[in-house]
């Protein structure tokens, strides 16, 4: 059966960063957060964030993902009805996908909540990928064109690194990118994971 290897990190931590190199490496790889992204172009989970948040969060049926962000990153509970609308649809989609690549000993499931989200429950392996808070930061500020509140606000709803590592089998510490890679190739020996595994 394929094994799930749980991919996690604070925002900005470089976990998609390190996902691509697992699937460089040949290891097929779920970006929740991408999916996420179709999965709510889906006029049923339109309607239901419609019913939750209001019609104002749309034009023509295209979500304004900054508005909603602004609204559920100031408020725990509306990001959990945001997060109970979302959640159950990725796990759906994961499952498909999962089983179209069920060939492959091992796949990446990427998230940036998958312990404030439960999903760790149900991986075989677990890495949690670390940078300092102020590189979280500063990375994200520089890609999004954004503000360091507006990440602040987001690190506020997820996880500290002490409490994911304490669940996690492996850390990658992801301040270099060349040591991080190497850490990968570390990992993939240990599970034996061979590249272009199938
Ligand atoms: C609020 C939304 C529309 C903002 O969209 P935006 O394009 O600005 O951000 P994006 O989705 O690319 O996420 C960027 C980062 O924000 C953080 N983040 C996103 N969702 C969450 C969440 N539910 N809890 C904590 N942090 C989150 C993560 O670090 C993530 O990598 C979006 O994040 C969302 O719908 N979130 C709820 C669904 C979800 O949990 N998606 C993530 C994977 S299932
Ligand atoms: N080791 C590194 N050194 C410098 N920059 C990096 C490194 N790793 C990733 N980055 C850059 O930092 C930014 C954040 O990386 P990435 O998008 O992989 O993080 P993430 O953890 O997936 O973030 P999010 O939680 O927002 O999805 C990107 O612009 C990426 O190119």
């Amino acid at each position: 059966m394929t094994k799930v290897i749980g991919l996690t990190g604070g925002i900005g931590s470089g976990k998609t960063t390190i996902a691509n190199y697992f699937a460089a490496m040949g290891v097929p790889v779920y970006i929740a957060d991408d999916e996420a992204k179709k999965v709510m172009q889906s006029a049923s989970i339109i309607k239901q964030i419609k019913t939750a948040f209001g019609d104002f969060l749309f034009e023509n049926e295209i979500l304004n993902r900054a508005k909603l962000a602004e609204i559920v990153f100031n408020d725990a509970d509306k990001l959990s009805q945001l997060n109970a609308i979302v959640h159950p649809a990725v796990k759906q989609d994961f499952e498909l996908w999962l089983n179209e690549n069920k060939k492959y000993s091992y796949v990446v499931y990427e998230a940036a909540i998958l312990f404030e989200s439960g999903r760790y429950k149900e991986c075989d392996v677990i890495i949690t990928v670390t940078a300092p808070e102020e590189v979280r930061i500063e990375r994200v500020v520089k890609r999004d064109n954004t503000t360091r509140e507006q990440v602040l606000s987001r690190m506020k709803m997820q996880w500290n690194d002490e409490k994911r590592i304490s669940l996690s089998n492996f850390v990658i510490n992801n301040s270099n990118l060349k040591i991080a890679k190497e850490e990968v190739v570390k990992i993939l020996k240990i599970l034996n994971i061979k590249q272009n595994q199938s």
